[in-house]
């Protein structure tokens, strides 16, 4: 597996990879943050099973974190997270540092309308700006044929499948499923700032929306409804502090159209929410299918 810091070096080496007698082949890209875990090795495995080569992003990007926010304190092991990438198949780790991505201020913005109006795109303002122009950046750096991403940050995934069809990016988004832990919370690297209650109390949010998946099979049920019943259940969790849960369409992400009233007669909906345990903003979500 090759590590390279600079934007030059990995032009050169995925160059070089690239270059095969009479075939052309395959590159797939999994951008991340860093601080791995068997979220992020799905991810990789995935890319594995589809593309020639594999190539991994580590960067901790600080466009996307508000003045207020955990960049400084984000948890970083890039000793570990090597250990994990080869062991995922992973044939090139792209690791540059901020110098290295930004060596000047950046004075282009990326802005994505629409879907980034509600949900973490309300409650963080700029965060999607900060996505946009680095997945903007990093596409242009690797020249993936493919990307891998999350559902877990199932809007980051609306808004990156809407910047490359609006500028016409030549990749191929494809959304991967959530992982678990076996008690149902989702993985993410920010898990580790939970104490040991936190870490229980936190389990509330799976099991809303496991609720929310068995709800939605009833007839006649309203959104208001379930989105009542949700926040009621975590609401009985006395260390959440909800900053959205909100029931949406998927995947244009809109407000629920009135005149389908019912959960249960309408097209693919997310039930997305973002919920403080401390100082730690967890995010969670479930698409339920139409029937
Ligand atoms: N539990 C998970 N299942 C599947 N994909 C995941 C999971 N957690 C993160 N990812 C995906 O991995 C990619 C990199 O995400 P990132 O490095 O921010 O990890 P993270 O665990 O989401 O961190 P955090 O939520 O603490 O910022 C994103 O596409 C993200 O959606
Ligand atoms: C896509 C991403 C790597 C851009 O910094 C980040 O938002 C993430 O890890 O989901
Ligand atoms: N995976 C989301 C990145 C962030 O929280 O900034």
């Amino acid at each position: 597996m090759k590590v390279v810091e600079t934007v030059s070096g990995i032009r050169e080496t995925l160059a070089n990879m690239r270059t095969a007698p009479g075939k052309r082949l395959k590159v797939g890209f999994v951008p991340t943050m860093g601080y791995l875990h068997e979220g992020h090795q799905s991810l990789l495995s995935k890319a594995k099973a589809e593309c020639d080569i594999v190539v991994l992003s580590i960067f901790v990007n600080p466009l996307q974190f508000g003045p207020n926010e955990d960049f400084d304190k984000y948890p970083r092991d890039s000793e570990r997270d090597l250990r994990l990438a080869e062991q995922s198949g992973c044939d090139v780790v792209f690791m540059p540092s901020v110098q290295e991505m930004y060596p000047n201020p950046i004075r282009t913005s990326v802005s994505v309308k629409g879907v980034t109006e509600r949900l973490c795109g309300a409650s963080r303002p700029g965060h999607f700006d900060g996505v946009a122009a680095v997945v903007l950046k990093l596409f242009h750096i690797v020249q993936p044929d493919k990307a891998y991403f999350g559902l877990k940050d199932a809007q980051q995934v609306a808004v990156i499948s809407q910047m490359v069809s609006d500028l016409n990016v030549p990749v191929d988004i494809v959304p991967c499923p959530i992982l678990r832990e076996a008690d149902g919370l989702a993985m993410s690297s920010r898990n580790v700032y939970l104490s040991a209650e936190e870490r229980r109390e936190a389990l509330v949010l799976s099991k809303a929306l496991g609720m929310a998946e068995r709800l939605a099979q009833e007839e006649g049920l309203t959104f208001e409804a379930l989105r009542n019943k949700i926040e009621g259940e975590i609401r009985s969790t006395p260390l959440a502090d909800i900053d959205y849960i909100e029931v949406l369409s998927y995947p244009e992400l809109e407000p629920v159209d009135p005149s389908m009233e019912t959960v249960s007669r309408t097209s693919d909906m997310i039930v997305a929410l973002a919920v403080k345990f401390g100082k730690t903003r967890l995010i969670d979500n479930v698409i339920l299918h139409r029937k």
